[in-house]
């Protein structure tokens, strides 16, 4: 089977910005006196979230809901300041959104970030291609892993969701694509592993952006 369309995450997909997440929530710990983390340790931080990155960041005996709602506040703060002063996207991601424009495939990026912060980063630094749907967190809707943002694409699209690859670097995404009926397909150069992507249900893992063109009508 060959796919017509492809959905991306963002974070560890298509764009490496653990540093500016990093950078900004240590800031907030760092302001409060509490302690901070090596970038590494982000890589586990992210995916499900702004408010999950901020409370895992927190130190355990301090997490509580008022704390979290003011450290959530000057993380967005932080992050509104620094969102791309380090974040690039992953070397070869040039070469495939390139190669899918080629083919007319449809794209769209759907990311647990808020949406303000997923149409900055999309701007900036994947102008020079087309997403014809960018879905980042939104109030009033649920996040991934629930499958309502890629059903909401494909219906966007007009689609069949088994007519989509799902191209992500975390369990969630697995399972966003599976629970959306489209296939999942684990990026090795993000943030997690790919035992973690595997038994999430990764259909595939590829190293390098161009394998999925392999797959692509
Ligand atoms: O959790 C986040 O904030 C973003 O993560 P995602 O782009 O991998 O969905």
């Amino acid at each position: 089977m060959k796919y017509k369309a492809v959905i991306f995450d963002l974070d560890g997909t298509l764009l490496d910005t653990i540093e500016d997440l990093a950078d900004s929530m240590n800031r907030v710990l760092h302001d409060r006196g509490f302690p901070t983390h090596p970038t590494e340790a982000f890589r586990y931080f992210v995916g499900s979230g702004i408010a999950m990155l901020v409370s895992r960041a927190l130190p355990l005996d301090k997490r509580n809901d008022t704390l979290a709602a003011d450290c959530l506040e000057a993380f967005k703060r932080e992050y509104n300041c620094n969102w791309n002063k380090k974040t690039k996207p992953y070397k070869g991601v040039s070469e495939l959104l390139d190669a899918l424009t080629a083919k007319h495939t449809k794209m769209a990026v759907l990311t647990n970030k808020p949406q303000h912060f997923a149409e900055l980063c999309v701007r900036e630094f994947l102008s020079n291609w087309k997403f014809a749907v960018i879905l980042g967190q939104r109030d009033g809707f649920p996040i991934k892993p629930d499958p309502t943002g890629p059903r909401e694409i494909a219906r966007r699209l007009d689609i069949p969701s088994q007519e989509f690859l799902y191209l992500g670097d975390s369990d969630v995404d697995m399972i966003t694509a599976i629970g959306a009926n489209m296939l999942p397909v684990g990026a090795m150069w993000g943030f997690r592993s790919k035992k973690e992507l595997l038994e999430a249900g990764a259909v595939k893992v590829i190293g390098w952006p161009t394998e999925l063109l392999e797959f692509v009508d």
